[in-house]
């Protein structure tokens, strides 16, 4: 059976130069066919303070009126996207940047209204398509996706990236491949205690999760990142980790397990 691995890389990471390039040698030299999957909601944040627009983020997701949408577009589609997909280049991959609207990859709806809440133009995902990906993959490509996906009627929208990563390693398994689904951050894996680096948690799996978050020690955008990771594992994701990005091709941090 085909083996995909599929890297998200955080917005920490996308914003420091050296690191990204560190994690960009590993990603290459990393064996057999992958996908990058990439963030950069702290540039977004930069970028828009700059232009004048606050930032607001509720549960983890961005808050995205018709002006962050703008922002979102350039710095994840392009900015990042192409920064990332160049670099590869320039490393012997041959990367395609690709967002949800390029191929009809990932189509999804806009989220409506939730709690009293108006996400805005965010997009939760409806259908990702493993198929396509698999086929520009057996090409001798390498997908790097951005945060962002269509509804097919023409509007982009803000997608979490933890939520691009799962939702991408789901649609490729799937297809039968033989999915890992990666995502680096900046600690060693999920913590047992936040000022412990060496208190890496070995496995989490729905239970433990749900008496971490209870506790306190799972907490911000650590909590949509793991309900991503444990959907991965309920969908037939092989493998799936949480690490830092010095990690990865090594099986070091936090497994996410049922
Ligand atoms: N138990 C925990 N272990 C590690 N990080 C945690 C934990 N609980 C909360 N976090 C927070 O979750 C953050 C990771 O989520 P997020 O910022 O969304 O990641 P990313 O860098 O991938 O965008 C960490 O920076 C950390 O502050
Ligand atoms: C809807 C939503 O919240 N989208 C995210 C997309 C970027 C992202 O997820 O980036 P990180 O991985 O760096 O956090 C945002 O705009 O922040």
């Amino acid at each position: 059976m085909e083996q995909v691995t599929v890297i998200k890389v955080g917005g920490a990471i996308v914003e420091d130069a050296e690191r990204l390039a560190q994690l960009l040698d590993r990603f290459a030299a990393l064996p057999g066919q992958k996908v990058l999957v990439h963030g950069g909601g702290r540039r977004a944040t930069k970028v828009a303070s700059a232009l004048g627009i606050e930032s607001k983020m509720v549960e983890g997701r961005r808050i995205t009126d018709a002006e962050m949408l703008e922002v979102v577009t350039m710095v994840y589609g392009g900015l990042v996207n192409k920064n990332i997909v160049a670099q590869l280049q320039s490393r012997g991959v041959n990367a395609v940047g690709l967002t949800g609207a390029d191929m009809n990859v990932i189509r999804s709806h806009k989220r409506p209204k939730k709690d009293g809440v108006d996400y805005g133009f965010v997009g939760d995902v409806d259908k990702a398509d493993g198929h396509r990906l698999l086929s520009l993959i057996r090409g001798g490509l390498t997908p790097v996706m951005a945060p962002l996906t269509h509804d097919g009627m023409g509007h982009i929208l803000n997608t979490n990236a933890d939520t691009i990563a799962a939702e991408t390693a789901k649609a490729l398994a799937r297809e039968g491949a033989s999915t890992t689904l990666v995502y680096c951050f900046e600690k060693a894996g999920v913590l047992a205690d936040p000022d412990d680096e060496g208190s890496v948690i070995s496995t989490i799996n729905h239970d433990e999760f749900v008496r971490l978050v209870a506790n306190g020690t799972i907490s911000g955008g650590m909590i949509p990142k793991i309900t991503n990771a444990l959907a991965a594992v309920d969908a037939g994701v092989e493998r799936v980790i949480i690490t830092k990005a010095e990690n990865i091709g090594t099986s070091t941090g936090t497994v996410i397990t049922r």
